[in-house]
Parts: C-alpha cells; structure tokens; sequence
C-alpha cells in the first residue's frame, strides 16, 4: 500500500527490547541536531524559528488593526491547508483515525496497546491516521507501518514540536488544528481512542458532537482501556445523562473495550454496514434512473 502513495524507503526499525533506549537516544540526537519547526511547507530552525506558531498569531492577536489587514490575508494560508490535505489525503484507501497521548512512553501499555491496534488495523486493510506526533501515536503508525499497511501522520506546527515521529510513511504538517480536524474526520470511516489528555478529548469530543447531530452519520467511536475510560463514561451516564444534557441513546455512540479484536470487529462491521448502504443507495439511483428513462420512452 505505501508504494501505491509513492512511500518513502522503511526507516531503521529497532527490535522491541531496545526500543525505550534507541527513542532516547533519538531524542538526545534531535537536540543535538536543534530544534526544528514544520510550519506548511517552510521548515525553520535554530535562530530562524519565529516566537510563536501560526495558530498561535491568528487566535491571540489582540489588536482590531491586526484583524482588518493580516487575517483576510491569513484565509487563504488556510484555504492552502485545505487544498494540500483534500488533494493528499484523497488518495487514501479505507482509514481509521487512532488518537492518544503524545506523553505515553515507548514500552508502556499503552504504547503496546497503540502499536497492536495499529498492526491490527493495517492487517484488515486499512491505513492508520494519527496526529504524527509521539507516544500513543508513534505507537500507532509504528505497528501500522511495521504490518505493511499505510501509517499517515497529520502534524501540526507547535511552539514545543517534536517534528513528526519516524513511523509515519504520508505525513502533511498543518499550521492550523481545525485544518487538520477535518481531515482526522473526513478520510476516517471510525476513531480509535486510546489514553490521553486534553488533546485527546477534545477529538473524541469533536467526533462525539459531529455524530450526535448528525453532521457525520454511522461512525464508530471505540474507547481503549476500560480502565482508564471507565470514570467518565460512568460520570457520562450518572451525570450528564442522568441531568438530560444529553439522552440515554447518546451513549451508545461509544464502544469501550480493552480487546483489540472486538475493537477492529467493530470497525469493520461498521465499515461493511456503510459499503452495503451505500450499494444499496447506488442500486437505487440506478433504478430511478432505469424507471425515468423507460417512461421517457413510453411517451
Ligand atoms: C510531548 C508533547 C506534548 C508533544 C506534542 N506533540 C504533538 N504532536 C502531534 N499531535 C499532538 C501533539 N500533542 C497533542 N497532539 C494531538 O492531541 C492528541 C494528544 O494530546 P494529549 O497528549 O492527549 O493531550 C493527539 O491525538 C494529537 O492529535
């Protein structure tokens, strides 16, 4: 699947044994070497990296002035990010979006849990998308690319960047998080969740409203680590359902699980629910088609 994208060649793979030592010794490396920032296609570093990030001057400009002569400007920067992602990301066979901690460390469970959930995903097809970043991510494009399938990275230009970790085989790097959003959803038939902070809830948040009000339909949502999830899918359901801020039937747009199988079997039933509907919807439009043209030529 990655020579299909034109993939760039394997990087070196360590074994797992010595993975906690070599991404240390990777990020000792990267600080020898400078810091480095993405920013759209420009790559600044040392000296040359400005004191704040793109997202960081359109969102925190205080002054009107600014407002009236840089953002007009700004929106077509934008328009640029939407314009690379579609036209990349639209070569992209089936994906899952899998998100999580950028903090998990190479070893951990989570990391473990990331990279099978990956390799998973890969093995049944599909291409994995993460935010390109470390821990749960690196993890995640690590099993994919390790499994032969297509490990996408979405990064995003931040004023402490790591650049984007070495498993991701497709990567576009954004300046703006809400660019990038909208690729995490439109190119993903479901999210994958696995521990993580507030980056983390705020995309199975963003997933959770778009389903809820129908803006994107018949999208799995899957939770990873029962335990770390268990408090608030419980606080969910005592608080929030119990308050009416959201109904009952809500809840079942979440699948929590600790099982890597029932999570991809999840996906995939999803995802063959969604082929077959779409068939169907095809077959119709073909038979409305059939049924206007034969009463055309009756008249
Ligand atoms: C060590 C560190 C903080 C590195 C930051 N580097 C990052 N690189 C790419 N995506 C990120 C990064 N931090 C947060 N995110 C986004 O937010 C989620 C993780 O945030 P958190 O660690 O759960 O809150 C990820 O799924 C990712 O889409």
């Amino acid at each position: 699947m990655n020579d299909a994208l034109g993939g760039a060649g394997e990087p070196a793979r360590e074994a797992p044994a010595t993975e906690a030592a070599a991404h240390a010794r990777r990020e000792r490396a990267a600080v020898r070497r400078g810091r480095e920032r993405h920013s759209g296609a420009v790559l600044t570093r040392r000296d040359a990296i400005p004191p704040s990030t793109a997202d960081q001057r359109l969102l925190d400009s205080r002054s009107r002035e600014d407002w009236k002569t840089k953002d007009s400007w700004r929106a077509l920067r934008i328009l640029s990010e939407f314009v690379e992602g579609f036209d990349t990301m639209a070569d992209l066979p089936a994906a899952v979006s899998v998100f999580g901690s950028a903090r998990s460390k190479p070893g951990s469970d989570e990391w473990r849990l990331g990279e099978r959930i990956g390799e998973a995903l890969a093995r049944a097809g599909f291409a994995v998308i993460t935010g390109g970043g470390p821990g749960v991510m690196a993890a995640a494009n690590k099993g994919a690319a390790e499994a032969g399938g297509l490990s996408v990275g979405l990064g995003i230009e931040l004023p402490f960047e790591q650049g984007m970790n070495e498993w991701v085989d497709l990567g576009i790097d954004f300046r703006y998080f809400f660019a990038r959003k909208t690729m995490f959803v439109k190119y993903a038939q479901a999210f994958i969740v696995l521990p993580g902070g507030f980056g983390t809830m705020d995309e199975l948040f963003e997933a959770l409203t778009l389903v809820q009000t129908r803006k994107v339909t018949r999208f799995p949502v899957v939770l990873m680590g029962t335990a770390y999830w268990g408090g608030l899918v419980d606080w969910l359901r005592t608080t929030m359902a119990t308050a009416g801020k959201i109904a009952e039937a809500d809840l079942e747009l979440l699948t929590v699980t600790d099982d890597v199988d029932e999570a991809l079997q999840h996906v995939v039933a999803a995802d063959s629910a969604i082929t077959a509907q779409e068939q169907a919807e095809r077959a119709a439009a073909a038979r409305l088609v059939r049924d206007q043209q034969e009463a055309a030529d009756r008249l």
